[in-house]
């Protein structure tokens, strides 16, 4: 029975995902660890299928942005360590301790707090609650700033039996560009922090910083892990860092339909809301069942293209939440032809950094984007290992 009904779906190639993990592998100190970071249902490629084989892959743990999707990892079976990068409310500390999810503490307060929180589990469980600090050394979003704030959360890691100082780490802001000079002043102050807290006579636990840009440029700042993102797709951080070619990756998603519908103008007709474009006499205009209630851009319309036939043919007329037209050679196209909105078809090829730039944002947006109504074929050794579809259980 066809575990999905609709003739549009992306293709995660997973084969791409141990060749990115690899290329890290071989790209890092031997005693650095990756990370996987599959935030973000893996950057809308699936978390847990892509977690699984980052950690077969070579991989070492896992890195989300919220306990929620740290859960799912855990409910679908995989045992690996898990880190919360994000914030964690209170109120959600001791379901993280039950699930052995390690959290990510900045406030002294909440280390506090959620130590009184779990204390009674602690007394069942009688191991404790991993926690990594996180240092804000230039990314202004979430960390400790200062000696003084640092000082105080560890000493308040210290202060509990319940809780682990299990890492640290920073995130860089810049580390994709070509002026390092930001991310070098990061790297130090994160240097001087680190060596803040020896001096205080402490031990340091897990030294993470590095992104897939920081990991790419710098690889001797890997410390005891990197925080493989974006590179574990095969997307790069930016396009300075895709021209450097300084890791070759493998992207590992693709776009495809089907075309739902052809017809040739006899006279003009206009396409789609807004009548915005019109189909001149003789032109053949194809549609495709996508749109942007998919996560498929409505800032393609009249600019994007896809593939048919290995040739790019150009989107026409405002995409819809569920269609979008396109205008095909005349003659060319059936109903049921497949169609590649993202991806390689032939000697073709739309990347995601090609559509991202036409939507004006990056190819983390563009693939975050793919959402739940489009169910998603797992590839292996060329062979369809698993269909995903949440709205078809
Ligand atoms: C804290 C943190 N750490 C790491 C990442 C992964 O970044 P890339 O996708 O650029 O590798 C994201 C993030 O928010």
């Amino acid at each position: 029975m066809k575990p999905f009904f609709r003739d549009t779906w992306v293709e995660i190639d997973l084969d791409a995902i141990r060749a990115n993990v690899q290329a890290f592998r071989r790209h890092l100190p031997g005693q650095t660890e990756i990370m996987a970071v599959v935030k973000a249902d893996g950057y809308g490629h699936g978390s847990v299928q892509v977690g699984r084989e980052a950690l077969q892959s070579g991989a070492n743990s896992l890195a989300v942005a919220m306990l929620d999707e740290a859960l799912v990892l855990r409910k679908a079976g995989i045992t690996a360590p898990i880190l919360v990068l994000g914030y964690t409310p209170l109120d959600s500390v001791a379901q993280a301790y039950e699930w052995d999810i390690a959290l990510t503490a900045y406030h002294a307060e909440w280390v506090h707090q959620a130590a009184r929180l779990v204390a009674e589990q602690f007394r069942q469980k009688e191991t404790p609650l991993a926690i990594h600090v996180k240092v804000d050394t230039g990314m202004g979003r979430i960390g400790v700033q200062t000696e003084a704030e640092l000082d105080e959360l560890v000493a308040a890691l210290h202060q509990s039996p319940v809780m682990q100082w299990s890492g640290i780490f920073t995130h860089f802001a810049c580390a994709d560009e070509e002026d390092t000079a930001h991310v070098r002043k990061q790297h130090e102050r994160f240097q001087a922090l680190l060596e803040g807290l020896r001096q205080n006579g402490y031990v340091l636990p897990k030294v993470h910083c590095c992104n897939t840009a920081a990991a790419m440029v710098f690889p001797e700042w890997g410390y005891d892990s990197i925080r493989l993102g974006i590179g574990l797709y095969g997307l790069y951080p930016s396009m300075y860092l895709k021209q450097r070619e300084q890791i070759m990756l493998t992207p590992a998603l693709t776009l495809k339909t089907k075309i739902s519908h052809v017809k040739t103008a006899n006279s003009p007709f206009t396409v789609s809301y807004g009548a915005t474009y019109q189909a001149q006499a003789g032109e053949q205009i194809a549609t495709l069942p996508i749109g942007y209630a998919d996560g498929f851009s409505r800032l393609q319309s009249n600019r994007g293209v896809v593939l048919h036939h290995g040739r790019r043919v150009p989107i026409v007329g405002r995409v819809c939440m569920d269609q979008t037209m396109v205008s095909v050679p005349r003659g060319d196209a059936e109903v049921g032809d497949e169609v590649v909105l993202y991806g390689r078809q032939g000697q073709e090829e739309i990347s995601l950094d090609e559509v991202a730039s036409l939507m004006g944002t990056i190819n983390y947006e563009v693939s975050c984007l793919l959402n739940h109504r489009l169910p998603r074929l797992y590839v292996k050794d060329g062979q369809v290992v698993e269909v995903a579809h949440s709205i078809s259980k």
